[in-house]
């Protein structure tokens, strides 16, 4: 079975492909004030309608505050800072994927829409089994420590 390739874009057109691509969107933000008002309401959305999201944000709060108050080493806070960064923005690309599946394929089955929810889970839960990882490997012997200097 052949395929229709579209061809390559010449490098005259690609200034005027993408203005195009810019006109598609149905509005565009103003300013970089606006850009955070729209970032902070996907944020919210996901907090709001996902559950995995809450549980991890109140896990990386919780990471956080534990090596602050466990006084960890500024490298020590600063890896569990991006450990928790990842695990919640791949969280957030997760949900943008599958509202982009719905929105592609509404209640129908396809292969592929399975295969990219399927592989954006995947990624929060490699990013999440590293978390776990790193707060086993940073934060649990201080916390051990403290819990037996103290019984
Ligand atoms: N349109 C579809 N076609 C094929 N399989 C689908 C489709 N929609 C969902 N699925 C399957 O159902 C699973 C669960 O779908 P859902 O939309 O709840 O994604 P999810 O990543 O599991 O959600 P969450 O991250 O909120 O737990 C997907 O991982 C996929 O295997």
């Amino acid at each position: 079975m052949s395929q229709k390739v579209s061809p390559s874009p010449t490098p005259n057109q690609i200034p005027t492909l993408m203005n195009q691509e810019r006109e598609l969107s149905w509005k565009v933000a103003s300013n970089l004030f606006v850009s955070f008002k729209y970032a902070w309401a996907g944020i919210s959305y996901s907090f709001q309608t996902q559950r995995n999201f809450r549980i991890h944000v109140s896990v990386c709060a919780l990471a956080i505050a534990l090596s602050i108050f466990l006084h960890l080493q500024a490298v020590e806070i600063a890896i569990i800072g991006i450990t928790s960064g990842l695990v919640l923005a791949l969280e957030l690309l997760n949900t943008a994927i599958e509202s982009l599946v719905d929105l592609t394929v509404k209640q129908t089955y396809h292969d592929l829409a399975k295969i990219a929810k399927d592989c954006a889970a995947g990624a929060v839960l490699v990013s999440a089994l590293v978390a776990v990882l790193v707060a086993s490997t940073l934060l649990l012997p201080p916390l051990v420590a403290l819990i037996r200097s103290n019984f």
